[in-house]
């Protein structure tokens, strides 16, 4: 590592930023499998849009298919899943954009890490709290029932552990609230930032 420099370039991220006339943050949701956290932050990508900003919406499920197509579920792998995705996050923020990233990130310290690598009002935490009732009673994908049935696992909430945030920026339970009255919290909020 001592043998590799580091290159400063003339086009730096406030230029970029300015360019695109936003401020670029990250906004990690956090929360159970069949939480909600795809949706919710898909529907902010959508009103953001909306609104004339530049997102990229990073999604666990849509990673593992390719950038982190070789890992499991094993708590080396998932530290390893949000390391990368760590990565990719600063160099989209670099890059000027708003990210978003809907991981379940189940540990508490592996979370922490990812905030630390970030100036303080530039990363967002959303616990997205829906509880494990709910989440088991959508199963879209039919996991819980396999977790269940022991056909998968250390699945979160089941067989392998999920650390609720003790200070998330925003916690939203999404079958507490419509939908758009949910993204209407978020817009708010980033706007309150400024
Ligand atoms: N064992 C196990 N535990 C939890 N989740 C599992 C597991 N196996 C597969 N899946 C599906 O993978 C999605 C979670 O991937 P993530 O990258 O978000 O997980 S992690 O942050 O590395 O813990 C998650 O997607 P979402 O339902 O969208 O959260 C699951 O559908
Ligand atoms: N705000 C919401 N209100 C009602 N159902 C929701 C809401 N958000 C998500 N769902 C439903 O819950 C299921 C899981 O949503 P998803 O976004 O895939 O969760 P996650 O990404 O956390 O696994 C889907 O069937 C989805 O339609």
């Amino acid at each position: 590592m001592s043998n590799i420099g580091w290159h400063s370039h003339d086009v730096d991220r406030e230029q970029r930023s300015a360019l695109l006339n936003q401020t670029s943050r990250i906004l990690w949701f956090t929360g159970l499998s069949g939480s909600g956290k795809s949706t919710l932050a898909g529907a902010l990508e959508h009103k953001l849009h909306q609104n004339g900003k530049l997102t990229y919406l990073l999604d666990g499920d849509n990673i593992r298919h390719g950038l982190c197509h070789d890992l499991g579920f094993s708590e080396t792998d998932r530290n390893e899943n949000i390391r990368r995705i760590t990565e990719v996050s600063k160099l989209m923020l670099d890059a000027g954009l708003i990210v978003l990233a809907a991981f379940v990130s189940p540990s508490r310290l592996q979370r922490q890490r990812v905030r630390e690598q970030f100036p303080q009002a530039e990363f967002i935490e959303v616990h997205v709290s829906t509880p494990l009732e709910i989440c088991e009673q959508r199963d879209p994908k039919g996991l819980y029932q396999k977790a269940r049935a022991g056909e998968i696992k250390q699945f979160t909430g089941i067989d392998a552990p999920y650390e609720a945030p003790l200070n998330a920026e925003l916690t939203i339970d999404t079958s507490s609230d419509p939908l758009d009255v949910q993204v209407n919290t978020l817009v708010e909020y980033l706007e309150s930032l400024g």
